[in-house]
């Protein structure tokens, strides 16, 4: 295998995705190579197969036509490689805190003390200490939230996929819990593929904006976002780099959206 070919974590090839009675695809020809260790954001119109990307991704769906790769081969099944964090929390509601986090050990049959001492570990880094026996409905959103990543990251994925991780969250808990996302996510090397709306998280985050187009979906531009990693989302935000790259990204944007509203 060529340094290339092994550097790959996932590759889309030409897909096309089409629902059952749908008038027209949901994604059309999308092709797209996200390297191992990158984080990328998907960001356009609303109904512009964000999602559908996503789901293709953790092989929940199969192209219409076209293949999806995942390290080098192709997605036929469930993709196991991948922890999907979705837009609602989807904590167990019976388990605690703890018990939900330590979910994807107990299924890989991660020993009892090996899982404890993990558990312990995630439950500090992402700020749960002293919740561990706490049930998600004592819990506030951005907790749940939480909680959902550390369910989502303790047993070192090869790639997560975020569908708008902070979508219903206010902004200074997004804030947080974007700069402990880069921090923890950082020091894993992992490679994260996200969904979000907002400009400035798929900045602050990114390595690559994928722009979509909709009606069909489609890949309009990928942007590189060149910024030095280890981030701190508060300088970022002070430096002339970061203006113009987001201007540069809204009007992208922008135009899509004027282009789906005249397709409406
Ligand atoms: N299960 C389904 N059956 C039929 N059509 C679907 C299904 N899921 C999604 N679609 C359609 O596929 C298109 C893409 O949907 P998708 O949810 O991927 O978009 P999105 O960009 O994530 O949207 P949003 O930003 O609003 O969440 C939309 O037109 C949607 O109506």
């Amino acid at each position: 295998m060529s340094s290339k070919a092994s550097a790959e974590a996932l590759r889309f090839e030409n897909v096309t995705l089409r629902f059952p009675g749908a008038r027209q695809a949901a994604i059309e020809d999308v092709s797209l190579r996200v390297e191992r260790g990158r984080f990328v954001a998907v960001i356009g119109p609303s109904g512009c197969g964000k999602s559908t990307i996503l789901n293709l991704a953790a092989g929940l769906l199969s192209p219409t036509e076209g293949e999806v790769h995942f390290a080098g081969e192709r997605v036929t099944g469930v993709n196991s490689a991948a922890s999907y964090v979705t837009q609602q929390a989807n904590l167990l509601p019976w388990l605690s805190v703890g018990a939900n986090i330590g979910l994807a050990l107990k299924f890989r049959k991660v020993p009892k003390a090996e899982r404890k001492d993990r558990i312990g570990h995630w439950v500090k880094l992402v700020g749960l200490t002293g919740f561990e026996d706490h049930y998600p409905r004592e819990l506030s959103g951005g907790m749940q939230k939480r909680v959902s990543i550390a369910r989502a990251l303790i047993y070192d994925p090869s790639i997560v996929l975020m569908d708008e991780p902070f979508g219903p969250l206010d902004a200074i808990t997004r804030l947080k819990l974007q700069q402990d996302l880069l921090n923890l996510w950082e020091e894993q090397n992992g490679t994260l593929v996200f969904v979000t709306h907002d400009l400035n998280e798929a900045l602050y985050l990114a390595d690559q904006v994928v722009v979509m187009s909709s009606g069909p979906g489609t890949v309009r531009q990928v942007l590189e976002v060149p910024f030095e990693r280890p981030r701190s989302i508060g300088s970022l935000v002070e430096s002339p780099e970061f203006a113009e790259l987001y201007n540069e990204l809204w009007s992208l944007v922008k135009s899509e959206l004027q282009m789906s509203d005249a397709t409406a």
